[in-house]
This record gives C-alpha cells, sequence and structure tokens, in this order.
C-alpha cells in the first residue's frame, strides 16, 4: 500500500510529517504501509534500505508532538513484531514527548508494551534508532534500549523536559544542554552517532542497516597480495601516542560515497564517549566486521571504566548479530586512581571480560606495540577464548613494562645505588628482565600469542583467521543473548 502526502498551501511538504521522513530514510518507491496514516502518533511501513527489506516505525510530530498513546504504541509493537517475523531490521525515527498526557496510566501501558516489544527484539533483529527533534520519558528510554542510537543537530533525549526540571529541582537548564548531542555524545554514552543534519542521521543510518544486515561474506579474493604496511603509521617511538583510528581506516576496505570519492568502509560508534577504546563497523575483504581498539591517543591506551563498558555493549551486539571482530590491542593496562575505583572500574571492566569470553563469532587479535598486566587478558586473550592471536615484530606482551617491573622487583637495590649511577642501573635491569621473561618470543612458545607477522600482512592474516573460523563453524554462529543496555 503507497500514500500521498498532503501539501500545506505554499504546496511545501510538512518535514515533521513521518510520510516525508520515512521516504527520505528508504530506497526510492519501496515504502509500503504496515497501517494508513492516523491520528494515533504513530506510523509503520516496510521499505528497503539499498534493497534490504526493514521496517520503520516514526513519531508523528504533527499531532500532539508525536506523543505516545495506546493506539499509536499498538503500531510501533505491531512494527517490531512484524520485523522479528520477517528477520529483518526495525528503525524508529523518534520526535515525541512521550506519554500521552492525557490518557494517563493507559499511556504508561502502551509505553510499557513498546518496551517489552524491544526487548524480545533484542538481539533477533538490529533495532536502530534515530531521534530527530524532543524524545522525552518513553520515547528516551524507547531508543535507549535499541542497539545503536543517531542524534540529528536538533534531538534532545531526556526523562523529564526542563520545565519539570524547573519545578522538582528548581534548576534552570534549557533543552540542548539537557539532552543535546553534546551531553549524550560525550558525557552519557547513549549517543552512538552524531549526524551532521536530519539527511546525514538518514544517510548515517543506511550505512549502519547495509553493515549490520548485509553483512556478506569475507573473500581473500578482493585483498591485495601484499597490503599496506600499517606499522608504518604508528611513530618510531614506542611510547609516543598515535590515532589508532588512522590504522583501522587503512586496514578495511574503502567504499564509495555518494560524492563519489572513496572513503573508509569504517563507522565509528561513541566516538567521544570512553575514547581511550575505539569501536566500530567496517568492511574487510568485503565481510562486516566489528573492530575493538585501544587507542593510545587518549589515556594512553589505558582500559577505564568507561571504555570497558562501551566495548562490552559493542562486543555483545556484534556477537548478537553473528559479526565477527577484529581486535587490535595497543594497551598498557587499566588507568589506576581513586577516581576509576570509585567509577566502578572493577564492576564495569568485569562486564568486558564477560563479553569476550561468552562471545561465540569468530575474534581474532592482533598485539600492535604492547599489552600488559590485566588489560592484556581482557584484550580478547587466548585464556577469553580468542580465534587467533597475532603480534607485530617486537610487541611486548607481559604482566607490566619491563621498567616498571624492575622498579618494584629491584626497589631496594635501586634506591641504594649512587643517583648518577641509577638511570643506567635501571636500564640495564629492565633489558635483563625483558631477556628473562621473554616478551612476545615467550607468549608463542606457550602458545597464548599463535604467531607474529609481518605487518604489511595484517589485512590478509586477519581476514584468513576469520574466514576460517567461519567455514569450520558452518557459518558465523550468533550468540544466544539479547543486547542489554549495558
Ligand atoms: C513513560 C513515561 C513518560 O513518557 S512520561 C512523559 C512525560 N513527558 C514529558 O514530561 C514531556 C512533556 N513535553 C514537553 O516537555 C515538551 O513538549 C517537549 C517534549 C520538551 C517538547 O517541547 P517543544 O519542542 O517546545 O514542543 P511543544 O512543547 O511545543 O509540544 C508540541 C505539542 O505537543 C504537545 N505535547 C508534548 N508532549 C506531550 C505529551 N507528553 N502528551 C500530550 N501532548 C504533548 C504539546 O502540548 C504541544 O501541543 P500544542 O501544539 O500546543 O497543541
Amino acid at each position: 500500500m503507497t500514500t500521498t502526502i498532503p501539501r500545506s498551501e505554499t504546496g511545501s511538504e510538512n518535514t515533521r510529517d513521518p510520510r516525508v521522513r520515512v521516504r527520505k530514510l528508504l530506497d526510492q518507491d519501496s515504502v509500503e504501509e504496515l497501517r494508513p496514516a492516523d491520528d494515533s502518533g504513530a506510523y509503520a511501513v516496510r521499505g528497503q534500505i539499498t534493497g534490504l527489506p526493514v521496517v520503520v516505525y516514526c513519531s508523528d510530530a504533527t499531532t500532539m508532538g508525536g506523543a505516545m498513546g495506546t493506539a499509536g504504541c499498538d503500531h510501533i509493537v505491531a512494527a517490531i513484531d512484524t520485523a522479528v517475523r520477517e528477520r529483518c531490521p526495525v528503525i524508529g525515527l523518534w520526535h515525541s514527548g512521550g506519554a500521552r498526557l492525557g490518557e494517563g496510566v493507559q499511556a504508561l501501558d502502551g509505553v510499557g508494551r513498546v518496551f517489552a516489544a524491544m526487548v524480545r527484539a533484542s538481539g533477533k533483529v538490529p533495532q536502530i534508532s534515530v531521534v530527530l527533534g524532543p524524545a522525552a520519558g518513553g520515547a528516551a528510554y524507547g531508543p535507549a534500549l535499541t542497539d545503536i542510537v543517531v542524534m540529528a543537530p536538533e534531538a534532545r533525549v531526556f526523562v523529564t523536559g526542563p520545565d519539570v526540571v524547573r519545578s522538582v529541582t528548581g534548576q534552570a537548564v534549557d533543552m540542548v544542554t539537557l539532552g543535546g548531542p553534546e551531553l549524550h555524545g560525550k558525557d552519557s554514552g547513549v549517543m552512538h552517532v552524531a549526524a551532521d543534519d536530519e539527511a546525514d542521521a538518514y544517510l548515517r543510518t543506511r550505512r549502519l542497516t547495509g553493515l549490520l544486515a548485509g553483512a556478506g561474506d569475507i573473500d581473500l579474493d578482493l585483498l591485495p597480495e601484499h597490503g599496506p604496511d600499517l606499522r608504518a603509521l604508528l611513530p618510531d617511538e614506542a611510547r609516543r601516542a598515535y590515532d589508532i583510528r588512522s590504522v583501522v581506516h587503512e586496514m578495511l576496505d574503502p567504499t564509495i560515497s555518494p560524492d563519489a570519492e572513496l572513503r573508509s568502509s569504517f563507522e565509528e560508534l561513541q566516538p567521544r564517549w570512553g575514547p581511550s577504546m575505539v569501536v566500530g563497523l567496517g568492511r574487510l575483504a568485503g565481510g562486516t566486521v566489528g573492530v575493538v581498539a585501544n587507542n593510545p591517543l587518549r589515556l594512553a591506551g589505558c582500559l577505564d571504566s568507561v571504555s570497558a563498558e562501551k566495548a562490552a555493549r559493542f562486543i555483545r551486539m556484534c556477537d548478537s548479530f553473528g559479526i565477527p571482530l577484529v581486535v587490535l590491542v595497543d594497551v598498557p593496562g587499566y588507568l589506576p586512581g581513586l577516581g576509576q575505583e570509585r567509577g566502578g572500574v572493577v564492576r564495569r571492566g568485569a562486564k568486558l571480560l564477560h563479553a569476550f569470553a561468552e562471545a561465540t563469532v569468530p575474534r581474532v587479535t592482533l598485539v600492535l606495540r604492547k599489552a600488559y598486566g590485566g588489560a592484556y587478558v581482557a584484550m580478547n586473550s587466548r585464556a577469553l577464548g580468542a580465534t587467533a592471536v597475532f603480534a607485530w615484530p617486537q610487541a611486548e606482551v607481559a604482566v607490566m613494562s619491563a621498567q616498571a617491573a624492575v622498579g618494584i622487583l629491584h626497589r631496594r637495590q635501586l634506591a641504594a645505588a649512587a643517583e648518577d649511577e641509577r638511570e643506567a642501573l635501571h636500564d640495564r635491569l629492565a633489558a635483563e628482565h625483558a631477556r628473562a621473561v621473554g616478551g612476545v618470543d615467550r607468549a608463542v612458545a606457550i602458545g597464548v600469542v599463535d604467531e607474529v607477522i609481518d605487518p604489511a600482512s595484517t589485512q590478509r592474516r586477519l581476514a584468513a583467521a576469520l574466514a576460517a573460523a567461519i567455514a569450520t563453524r558452518g557459518g558465523n554462529s550468533a550468540g544466544r543473548h539479547g543486547n542489554i543496555p549495558l
């Protein structure tokens, strides 16, 4: 069933009209209404994104600011259930003041049924939310229950709006400060993707849908025999910071952008929240992979409570949908300190251990420079069930750096040394320690690193290890769990 959209007297379309919005998201002429538009506050359709079937529901911001009543909630529940039955992604376009105030508890019950439908669908079909305007109360928790939240610049996500905040707390705060993309991108972690405008929100959603629902297969023939020397992107000095995203972009397949330029296929999620860890989806040898990578540019790449939690949720999402993982490791350890302990680094760090150990998708690790201590274990180590663990030459795998280790082991000897000899002694002891403990060679000898690889063969080796694991299993085995918003 298709539809004509009423126009205003000036002939222009109402940009808040849900029929206008879904048409902008979907492939041309692919829209099929699940129900005709009505005054329920919600609208739902089937359609296609680059030929892939999807279901879309959309707040009707032309009626009571898109507030959710029983009938509108029924439409959303039916849309989500349809997507689960038809095993296709479901996308929600949100612009809503939450539960319809005039309907009282009936509206609350409707919103609760929407939440329950989202949880039933969790881990079964990808759920993407695109927030285009205010999303209050139930319309805030709705997106938060889904896998990926894209926010347009006008998006405002909050439990209660500024008026309620003022009357209850006396605090005067505007809508942008309370729930705009800045807050949710940097502080709360609710937002995965910040779009430049509404059109960009649709574009980013189309790309993510393609990566999640059109994962394709890894085809080694798509890779050059000799790939780029990815190690050349790292600084010469082992302790210097660099942005791991340059390695990720170069490692993944390029893609043609709408302006016909080649760009990386990498779609980073939550870039400003927990930035010492980079997570996102992209293509390697044609197949979708999830990338989890320490970023030495931020906090020297240390794991902290937020970055561990961010990675844990991403790993579980990929595992739910059978997306294999590439894990790039360059980590000096967990960030130490009172702030981290207070912030729950033990509890939240445990989520990362659980997520990797539980994941049944193929997951390959590469140690670029160093992997120390508990962070070595947490970053998809052999002990947690990694499919394969590779390292670049000169990578260090140890409990801590040799310099730090001798500072503890030879504390008294160093303290007793003359001040002008101490540094040289420290260096000598560190070199001896590194030789004795064995570094990456010892890691290979005991089987926790499979092989030291040529950096120029990185793409091919990672892709081949994932492809071999997929072939052995007869396909990508997705984890049987939902994607709880950790
Ligand atoms: C599950 C629990 C829940 O969901 S409880 C939800 C409770 N909801 C809220 O506290 C939010 C109430 N609404 C607001 O604070 C504002 O409308 C927000 C969302 C901030 C949007 O502001 P603004 O962009 O200025 O739009 P607006 O206020 O002009 O609203 C447009 C029209 O929509 C209406 N509207 C809004 N929210 C509701 C609602 N929850 N129930 C019924 N109607 C609602 C407004 O009254 C307004 O109507 P009108 O155009 O003046 O006729």
